[in-house]
């Protein structure tokens, strides 16, 4: 384990400092593109004009004999582009593969200086993070870079979530977790065969009434996330992270899509990943708070002055417990609202409202 004292000094001769925080910029979806497909990267500045992180995909869902094609294409895509706040990400592929080092190493040395955020497949321990953060300073300090690459780990194998807390740890470039669920769920060997989402197998069922087994029970279906979720929500948390729900892989059942990102959102998540672009606005929905909550949340802060004490608001008690929460609604829709003139819109509206 490196000393705390040094924790934050570069790990190369050159190579720009770590940051100390985690900048919280809007990351409600991670719209997935393949870089190697034409059209899709053509549509990139159009895309980009939606969304607040705009990933070019070199691992999975890319062909193998697609590699190289995608590696280029993103580095087009970059250097072609500037798209403006909103932040371009890649994932390369894992650290196992025969492609990665070359990932890595042209895309730092070619488009560092455009990239925000590299996401790392497959993490399965700090030492996989270990290896990318001194590769990295390494390619930062001999490309001149002066802003360093944040890291972003997939969760995604069983032995990933036993050593969440310390990969979310593993180093100052650390900027999130993302849940993996069907990489996890073959890792665990679950028996699913979906990318994210439920299983109508997954269930509890109510006690029999007056002994009748088979009739009048109702199931309820359970969530098979939740466990990991939760567990890479505090992980992410006690680093000073930021947890993310990944792909859910029906891109036709837009129902369930919502209801699987709006449990990551209450359970603490700050975005999901888009596959398809009708799944853009499903997470700009879901990941920026309803107006309605935003106008109680501000309606509990303006009562609850210096925030101590306890009140009675609409036959709730409120104290200070409720008004941290309230704080965290509050401060989320400021900050998304900022670049969002129609959400800011929303939220003032429904505020006037709450407070006539
Ligand atoms: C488990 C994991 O690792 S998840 C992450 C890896 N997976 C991915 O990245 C997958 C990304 N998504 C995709 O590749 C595609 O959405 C697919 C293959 C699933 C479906 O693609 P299609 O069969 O083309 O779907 P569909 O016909 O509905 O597409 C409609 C339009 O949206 C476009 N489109 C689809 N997905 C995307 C995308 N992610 N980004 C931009 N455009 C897209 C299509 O090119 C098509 O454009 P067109 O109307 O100009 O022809
Ligand atoms: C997100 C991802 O890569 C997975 O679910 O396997
Ligand atoms: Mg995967």
């Amino acid at each position: 384990m490196r000393s705390p004292k040094d924790f934050f000094a570069p790990l190369a001769i050159g190579a720009p400092d770590p940051v100390r925080q985690i900048p919280a910029l809007p990351s409600r979806m991670i719209h997935f593109f393949d870089p190697s497909n034409e059209k899709m990267a053509a549509k990139a500045p159009e895309l980009a004009a939606k969304v607040d992180v705009l990933l070019g995909n070199l691992e999975d869902a890319v062909k193998a004999d697609r590699k190289e094609a995608a590696r280029a294409g993103l580095v087009r895509v970059a250097r072609d582009n500037d798209f403006g706040t909103t932040q371009l990400w890649t994932r390369v592929n894992s650290l196992d593969s025969p492609w990665v080092l070359d990932d890595l190493v042209t895309l730092v040395t070619e488009i560092g200086d455009k990239l925000d955020v590299i996401m790392v497949p497959k993490v399965e321990g700090a030492h996989d993070i270990h290896y990318v953060d001194r590769l990295l300073a390494q390619l930062e300090a001999r490309a001149g870079l002066t802003k360093p690459l944040l890291v972003h780990a997939i969760l995604e194998t069983a032995s990933g979530v036993a050593n969440v807390e310390e990969i979310a740890g593993a180093s100052p470039r650390m900027q999130g977790i993302s849940l993996g669920p069907a990489d996890l769920a073959a890792s665990r060997r679950m028996k699913t065969t979906r990318v994210g989402g439920g299983h109508p197998g997954y269930l509890v069922r109510t006690d029999p009434i007056g002994g009748e087994l088979t009739e009048g029970r109702t199931t309820y279906q359970q969530d098979l996330w939740h466990y990991t979720v939760a567990r890479m929500v505090d992980a992410c948390v006690l680093h000073g992270i930021l947890p993310y729900y990944g792909p859910f892989g029906d891109i036709r059942d837009v129902v369930a899509c919502e209801d699987q990102f709006r449990n990551a959102f209450l359970l603490g998540c700050v975005g999901a990943w888009s596959l398809h672009p009708v799944q853009i606005d499903i997470a700009r929905k879901v990941f920026s708070p309803a107006p309605g909550d935003v106008a109680w949340a501000r309606k509990v802060i303006a009562a609850m002055g210096d925030g101590t004490g306890a009140v009675l608001i609409d036959g709730k008690m409120q104290d200070d417990a409720s008004v941290k929460q309230c704080r965290v609604v509050a401060e989320l829709a400021d900050a998304l609202a900022a670049s969002d003139p129609e959400l800011a819109e929303a939220y003032d509206a429904a505020t006037k409202e709450a407070l006539a």
